[in-house]
Parts: C-alpha cells; sequence; structure tokens
C-alpha cells in the first residue's frame, strides 16, 4: 500500500485565494487593506526567505505589508518600542516577530508585549488562554493548518486517536489543543515519554513536531493512518521532515516535506490576518475561512 500524498501546497493556494476574496470584502467595508507587519532581528539566511517570501503572499492577498529589518544587536528596549508603535498603528492589523531571537533578547517579554488581537502567530499567552479554554482568539498558524489538512481527510474527527511528538508552545501543544476541541483522543509525546513507539502504534493520526531528520519510523505506523510531518530540517541531503519516508508505504496519508506543512503555515498567517483585521474594525468576515 502506498500513502495518499496530501498536497499542503495545493491546499495553500486555495486557501489563499479565499483569503485574498476576504480581504477584498474587507477593504470594501472597512475602508482600507489589511495590514500584516512583519519584524526581522538580524540576517539569518533562513528567516530572511520565510520573511520576504511571507511579504510577496501579504500582497498577492490584496493586503498591505509593513516589513521592519533591525540589526542583530538591536537591543530588547528598542523592540520593544517598535511593537508598542505597531500595537497603537491603526493600519496594523497583524504583528509577527520571527523568531528565534538574537540570545540577548527575551522572547516572552516580546511576544507578551504584543496586542493579543494582533497576535496572528497565536503565541500570546492570552491567545494560548483562549484556546485552552474555548474562546475565540488567534490560534498559532502551522496547528491550524494541519488542522485544516486533517479535516479534508477526516470530516468526522471525533473519537480518533490521535498521538501529537512534541509539546513546544508553538505547534506540540497547540496543536494538541484543537485536536482535543474536535474530540479526538490526544496523547502528546515528548523526550522524557517511555514509549514513544507504543504510543505512536496506536495512533489513527499521527502529528510529528520533534526537530530530528526522519525520527519518526515505519514500523511505528499503524497501517492506514494519517501523518502530518511538522519538521523542516535542513541536512546534506536538503529539506527533510521529522518522519522517515519509508512510512509512506504504511500510512493511509501523509504530508510531504517540502510541500506539506510548511506552504499551510503562511496561507493561515493570511488568514489570520483578515481575521484579526474583521474583528479590530467590526466586520463580517466568512465563518469558513
Ligand atoms: N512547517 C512549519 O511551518 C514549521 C515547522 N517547524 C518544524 O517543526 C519541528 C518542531 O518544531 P518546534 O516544535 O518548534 O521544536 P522544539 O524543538 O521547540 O520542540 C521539539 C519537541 O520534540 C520533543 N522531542 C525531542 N526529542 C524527542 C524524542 N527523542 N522523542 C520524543 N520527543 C522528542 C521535545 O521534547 P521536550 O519538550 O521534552 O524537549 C519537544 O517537545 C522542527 O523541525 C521545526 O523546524 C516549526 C514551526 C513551523
Ligand atoms: N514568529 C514566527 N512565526 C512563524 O510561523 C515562524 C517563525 N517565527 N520562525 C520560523 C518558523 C518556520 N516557519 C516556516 C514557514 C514556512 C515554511 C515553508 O513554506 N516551507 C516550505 C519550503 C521552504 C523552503 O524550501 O525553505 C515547504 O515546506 O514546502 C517553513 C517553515 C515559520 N516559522
Ligand atoms: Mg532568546
Amino acid at each position: 500500500m502506498t500513502a495518499r500524498l496530501i498536497d499542503g501546497k495545493a491546499f495553500a493556494a486555495t486557501l489563499r485565494d479565499r483569503v485574498a476574496t476576504a480581504a477584498a470584502a474587507f477593504a470594501r467595508d472597512a475602508g482600507r487593506k489589511p495590514g500584516l507587519a512583519v519584524v526581522l532581528v538580524g540576517e539569518d539566511p533562513a528567516s530572511s526567505v520565510y520573511v520576504r517570501s511571507k511579504g510577496k503572499a501579504t500582497i498577492a492577498a490584496g493586503m498591505e505589508s509593513f516589513e521592519h529589518r533591525l540589526s542583530a544587536d538591536v537591543g530588547e528596549a528598542e523592540l520593544i518600542a517598535l511593537v508598542d508603535r505597531l500595537n497603537a498603528d491603526d493600519s496594523v492589523d497583524g504583528i509577527l516577530v520571527q523568531l528565534p531571537l538574537p540570545r540577548h533578547i527575551d522572547e516572552r517579554a516580546v511576544i507578551t508585549r504584543i496586542d493579543p488581537d494582533k497576535d496572528v502567530d497565536g503565541f500570546h499567552p492570552v491567545n494560548a488562554g483562549r484556546l485552552a479554554t474555548g474562546l475565540e482568539g488567534l490560534v498559532p498558524c502551522t496547528p491550524l493548518g494541519c488542522l485544516m489538512l486533517l479535516q479534508d481527510i477526516h470530516p468526522q474527527l471525533a473519537g480518533l486517536e490521535a498521538v501529537v511528538i512534541g509539546r513546544s508552545n508553538i505547534v506540540g501543544k497547540p496543536m494538541a489543543a484543537l485536536l482535543l476541541q474536535q474530540s479526538c483522543t490526544v496523547t502528546t509525546v515528548h523526550s522524557r515519554t517511555r514509549d514513544v513507539m507504543g504510543h505512536v502504534r496506536r495512533a489513527d493520526i499521527v502529528v510529528a513536531a520533534v526537530g530530528i531528520p526522519g525520527f519518526v519510523q515505519p514500523e511505528w505506523i499503524k497501517p492506514g493512518a494519517t501523518v502530518i510531518d511538522v519538521g523542516i530540517n535542513r541536512t546534506d541531503a536538503g529539506l527533510v521532515g521529522d518522519v522517515d519516508p519509508g512510512a509512506a508505504e504504511v500510512a493511509g496519508a501523509i504530508t510531504p516535506v517540502p510541500g506539506g506543512v510548511g506552504p499551510m503555515t503562511i496561507a493561515v498567517l493570511m488568514r489570520n490576518t483578515v481575521v484579526a483585521a474583521a474583528r479590530r474594525a467590526g466586520v463580517a468576515v466568512d465563518p469558513a475561512l
């Protein structure tokens, strides 16, 4: 058996089309375009590439893009002052501070400074709390993109066994919260879990967010399970995921790397920006977005 490949790139393109339609409706109703501010500190080449592709996607969706590039030695106070200005700027609906930040800057201090209603990454503890308690908020882009792919394959997620590998605040924890909200039976495993394989073997849905190339072995996968590979690892062999490619011979459906979750992350960022704009302006937005 060979798994169906989940085409995240194509799915992301359809989501970006719907976002563009919603952005145009917003512009008509609110008299201005939705605006996304992206802040990049330092010149890490990979981060630079992401920031450029976010800027392009923002403009292609009919939204305003504000890029702020600061030098690697910028002080924490100066970065926080920029966040304060973006919070106060009415043309800015979404604020994204590219992570990781240089070591001399306290990431937490910067993220908690962002207005939660402009926090399109969904990283602010207020948005984490809203997600955990079922309140309307902004949901982290990568896990929400994974959920959209999963819902496409499993219109009924309720009752399915889901195993999330990894417990970071930006992927694993919000992914588990979203699956729980969908009434999956959710297990989160991490580096201190005694028998990772034993948990993964029971799963109808596996989401791998570990950061170790090829970590998830084909033998761990229950035949027919759906596998979402969040991993983005740069190796000598190129960009690889957290799942061994052999898993495609066992799974029912699997996301490729590249072309799986990565493009969804950017498309959901666009989606979150229009949603944030509509809520801030008090205008309607397509509830299916
Ligand atoms: N496609 C996209 O858009 C995105 C992709 N990524 C990618 O996803 C991956 C995960 O990212 P992120 O969550 O930020 O990574 P983190 O490093 O923050 O978290 C990794 C998690 O994996 C767990 N882990 C590490 N080793 C093991 C092990 N041997 N067994 C079980 N669990 C283990 C860690 O456990 P513990 O908590 O105990 O340390 C931790 O919870 C990376 O490859 C990253 O590049 C990330 C964001 C967006
Ligand atoms: N505040 C913040 N928010 C983020 O969302 C954020 C961040 N910081 N820091 C870095 C990570 C990583 N991330 C990715 C986005 C898109 C792809 C993506 O589009 N990947 C393509 C391939 C791109 C390539 O070839 O390099 C793919 O998987 O097909 C990957 C990774 C967002 N992140
Ligand atoms: Mg730091």
